[in-house]
């Protein structure tokens, strides 16, 4: 199966560096090209062997699978730039953030299949936990393709499209808020005495190893946390902190914040594509 990539950014180099860990496609299959970085896309050939094309229609052409890895606004530029070149027996794969597989049609102003999907950075190592929900022209054989496509670097469940900001507000964006607690852990255990090496080591693995529990045992996330909690220890202490800075309530906020931020995203190109119209 061949592949375009149109942008060259982080979610194309983890989807990229799965695909060719997995052996899901050889080298030779992946096309990248992007706005205009050739520094970029040079260091992507150097490191994965991929084919890199600054010309748009060289890189869509004999793709079977195109995938769009640009940011949402520039979603109407990158398509605006392909176009032309685009054929109805490629089948379209969208990582954008918010943006609807009705507006993705409406760009490329062609019936196209369609599948959205959500994958995150973990991608590159295989463990990415994404999502797709196909649009109303794709079919069933394409969204089995895609799935396993992404099932090959990660976990892929199929949701309505709707779904997707959730999905983008949850684990779309969920790496970072992992990242962030591993930096405010590796900072408080610097606070307590620890070295940076020593800690760094602890969290990452303690946050492996919390994800592991959580996966390969039948236990809930909250069963977990209170084998974990002695009455009057340690971790009721630190536990009642968390609970005192309202963290599960920041929580809340932070994943309907990513959700809105979604559908505003999604609403502002169609927006715009509307406005357009009218003029
Ligand atoms: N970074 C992440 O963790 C995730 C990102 N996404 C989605 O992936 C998409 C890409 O995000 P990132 O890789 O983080 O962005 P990025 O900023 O790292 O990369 C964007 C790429 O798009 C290219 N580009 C911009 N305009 C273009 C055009 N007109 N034609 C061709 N290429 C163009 C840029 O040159 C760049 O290579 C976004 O739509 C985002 O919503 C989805 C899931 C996770
Ligand atoms: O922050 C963003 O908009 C993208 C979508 C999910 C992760 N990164």
């Amino acid at each position: 199966m061949k592949i375009a990539f149109i942008g060259a950014g982080s979610m194309a180099e983890a989807i990229i560096a799965g695909l060719l860990k997995q052996g899901i496609c050889a080298k030779e299959d992946i096309t990248v090209t992007n706005k205009q970085d050739q520094q970029r896309l040079e260091s992507l050939k150097d490191k994965y062997g991929v084919t890199i094309m600054e010309n748009k229609e060289a890189a869509v052409k004999g793709a079977n699978v195109i995938f769009l890895a640009m940011k949402p606004k520039d979603a109407k530029d990158g398509i605006q730039a392909i176009k032309s070149y685009v054929t109805k027996e490629q089948l379209i794969v969208s990582v954008l953030a918010g943006i609807s597989t009705d507006v993705i049609q409406d760009l490329f102003e062609q019936e196209l299949r369609v599948i959205r999907s959500m994958p995150n950075t973990s991608a590159a190592i295989g463990l990415s936990a994404t999502a797709i929900a196909k649009g109303s022209l794709a079919t069933e054989s394409d969204l089995t393709l895609v799935q396993s496509l992404f099932s090959a670097i990660g976990l892929c469940t199929i949701v309505e499209e709707d779904q997707l900001h959730a999905v983008t507000g949850v684990s779309g964006s969920g790496p970072a808020y992992i990242y962030y607690i591993a930096e405010a852990m590796e900072k408080a255990a610097l606070a307590q005495g620890l070295d940076t090496e020593v800690a760094k080591k602890l969290v990452s693995q303690t946050l492996l190893g919390a994800a592991h529990m959580l996966q390969e045992t039948d236990k809930d996330a909250e069963v977990l946390r209170r084998e974990v909690t002695s009455p009057g220890g340690t971790t009721q202490r630190g536990i009642s902190v968390l609970d005192d800075w309202k963290v599960s309530e920041a929580f809340e906020n932070c994943i309907k914040g990513a959700t809105e931020r979604s559908r505003e995203m999604g609403e502002e190109l169609a927006e715009k594509l509307r406005e357009m119209a009218s003029n």
